[in-house]
């Protein structure tokens, strides 16, 4: 058992506190405030280069903040080399490119960090990952390289990977932005089901508004580096209150 799961009893799951970022000169995330509820699933949005992703990646150290506090759980993160390994045990994320081993076979993707990170015997991990392959609907492409599979089973095997970490917390960087349009379906149905199942923290930034509207608990609209609106998904929708919010979903909604 993990420092994050001895310490479930934290309030939020995830909180950001005045949190900062910069890339070099370049201020990229502002004094952000983020509080998650145990089982909130929300979805991020926002205009290209809002630094949607880079406060999703600072959530599970593929980023350093300079200033603010991320706490996951009950853990405050830093640059901790064993806490890095806390957060990528708990704290699932699935990407745009999908991220396979591509020299590992669908399987072997994923028990490679069960058995690796979590000492899984392998025959566990094994029977762990064909679960979590039936639930995504590809219990079939098991022994296949990721090269033999489209796109939308690619993405199906990256979100049953992170899955058999049994992970706290599920962080999605637009995974169906790289899709073609008939597989995209395919995927959202997935994290659609992973989201009615209940439970499960999910972060997810993506376009797909119909996702949001379908899923999320909150909508969360991000601009030039700040949270400029939060709202449940109907009031956001329907009722935008800034500005930048209703000009980007009168954009984004023309689609
Ligand atoms: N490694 C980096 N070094 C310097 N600048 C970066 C780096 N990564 C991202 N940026 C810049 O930070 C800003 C935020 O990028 P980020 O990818 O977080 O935005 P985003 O809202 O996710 O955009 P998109 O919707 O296009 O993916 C952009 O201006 C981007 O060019």
């Amino acid at each position: 058992m993990s420092t994050l799961e001895k310490s479930n009893q934290a309030q939020f799951m995830i909180e950001l506190r005045d949190m900062n970022k910069w890339y070099g000169e370049f201020h990229v995330l502002k004094n952000i405030n983020l509080q998650v509820q145990r089982g909130e699933r929300i979805v991020i949005c926002g205009p290209s280069g809002s630094g949607k992703s880079t406060m999703i990646r600072c959530i599970n150290r593929l980023e350093e903040h300079q200033k603010g506090d991320i706490i996951v759980n009950g853990t405050e993160l830093t640059n901790d080399l064993k806490n890095i390994e806390l957060i990528r045990r708990d704290v699932g994320m699935v990407f745009q490119h999908f991220n396979l081993f591509p020299h590992l076979t669908v399987l072997e993707n994923c028990c490679l960090a069960p058995i690796w990170v979590k000492k899984k015997p392998r025959a566990e991990a094994e029977a762990t990952a064909m679960e979590y392959l039936e639930r995504v609907k590809i219990p079939d492409q098991a022994l296949k390289y990721p090269g033999q599979l489209s796109g939308g089973q690619q993405q199906r095997v990256a979100i049953a990977r992170s899955l058999c970490m049994n992970p706290d917390v599920m962080l999605f960087d637009e995974p169906t932005s790289a899709l073609d349009p008939e597989m995209i379906k395919e995927v959202l149905d997935v994290m659609i089901e992973l989201a009615d199942e209940g439970g499960m923290t999910m972060l997810c930034v993506t376009h797909e508004m119909g996702f949001a509207k379908t899923v999320a608990d909150r909508v969360i609209f991000m601009d030039a580096g700040q949270i400029i609106e939060e709202n449940e998904p109907h009031e956001f929708f329907n009722n935008p209150q800034h500005e930048r919010t209703q000009l980007f979903l009168s954009q984004i909604l023309q689609h």
